[in-house]
């Protein structure tokens, strides 16, 4: 079986590196949004031009961030760690990713997955866990909705076991597979029994079925029955 998301998770300590945001406005508007809900103290210089007034009210929200009125230039990749390209220029996306490149610094850029080296994740947040959903830009909306699942689905109870564990972990004696065992048998309560079924399971079975239908009747509409050929194939296959 191929490997079909090659992407490598990580949880970067964000407040701990400098960040530069090259755009203030719509997508400058997102991508500093999504920073600073995770990690409110990162350090984010924003160079552009102009700035739509609701960035520089989150900004004015946000100590460590700071707003360069202007053009980009280079200077700014010096005292950067990553940097996010979110302008109307595709052109100015090139030229930043090459020098970024050049910096070993790695980018992310608005609206261009091939010249991303990393891409932002749907974040579901309860107390201190995190989970964060890549769908590998096959479909961000569908990560919006898996967000909002996992949201309803983790009990806000969950937080509180979290709390506990620490506690619980330093009490326990015994070497590394001692504990880690106790560890699974405090949690196995958690884990669904087998012939477990998630409520929500019967609801995306549901979706792909019409999702399969829907992309037919789109090939259909738009080239003709030919088109829908493959994806009857695709559908036949998995
Ligand atoms: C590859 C990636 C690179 C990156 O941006 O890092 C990327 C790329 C692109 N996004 C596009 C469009 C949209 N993006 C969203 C939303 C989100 N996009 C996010 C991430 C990513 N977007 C990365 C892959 C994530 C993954 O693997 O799933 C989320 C998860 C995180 C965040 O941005 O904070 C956040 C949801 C947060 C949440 O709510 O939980 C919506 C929906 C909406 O806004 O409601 C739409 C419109 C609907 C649609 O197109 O689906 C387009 C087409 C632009 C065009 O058509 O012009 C491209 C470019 C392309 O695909 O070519
Ligand atoms: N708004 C949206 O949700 C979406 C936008 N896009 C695309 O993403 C791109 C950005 O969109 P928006 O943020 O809405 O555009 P925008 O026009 O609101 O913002 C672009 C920002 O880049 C700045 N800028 C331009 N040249 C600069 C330079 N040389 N140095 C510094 N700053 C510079 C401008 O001052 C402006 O603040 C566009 O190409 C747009 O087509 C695509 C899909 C959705």
């Amino acid at each position: 079986m191929p490997v079909q998301n090659p992407l490598f998770p990580v949880f970067l300590k964000l407040e701990n590196l400098r960040v530069l945001l090259v755009g203030g406005g719509n997508v400058g508007l997102e991508k500093l949004a999504a920073i600073l809900r995770s990690s409110p103290a990162t350090a984010v210089t924003v160079v552009s031009l102009t700035y739509l007034p609701a960035l520089r009210a989150l900004a004015a929200r946000h100590p460590a961030v700071q707003l360069h009125v202007g053009p980009y230039a280079d200077s700014f990749l010096e005292s950067a760690d990553l940097v996010f390209c979110a302008t109307d220029d595709p052109a100015l996306h090139r030229r930043i990713v090459a020098a970024a490149h050049a910096a070993r610094l790695l980018v992310n850029v608005a609206d261009t997955p091939p010249l991303c080296d990393f891409y932002l994740s749907s974040v579901v947040q309860k107390g201190a866990l995190k989970v964060a959903v890549s769908t590998n830009g096959q479909s961000p909306t569908v990560a919006k909705r898996l967000r909002a699942v996992l949201e309803a689905a983790l009990p806000d109870e969950l937080d509180a076991v979290l709390q506990k564990m620490p506690t619980i972990r330093k009490q326990l004696a015994g070497d590394f597979a001692a504990k880690v065992k106790a560890l699974d048998a405090v949690t196995a309560g958690l884990a669904g029994g087998p012939g477990y079924v998630a409520p929500a399971t019967r609801r995306w079975r549901a979706l792909a079925v019409g999702a399969a239908l829907a992309a037919g009747a789109l090939a259909v509409a738009r080239w003709g029955p030919q088109a829908s050929k493959p994806a009857d194939e695709n559908q036949a296959a998995s």
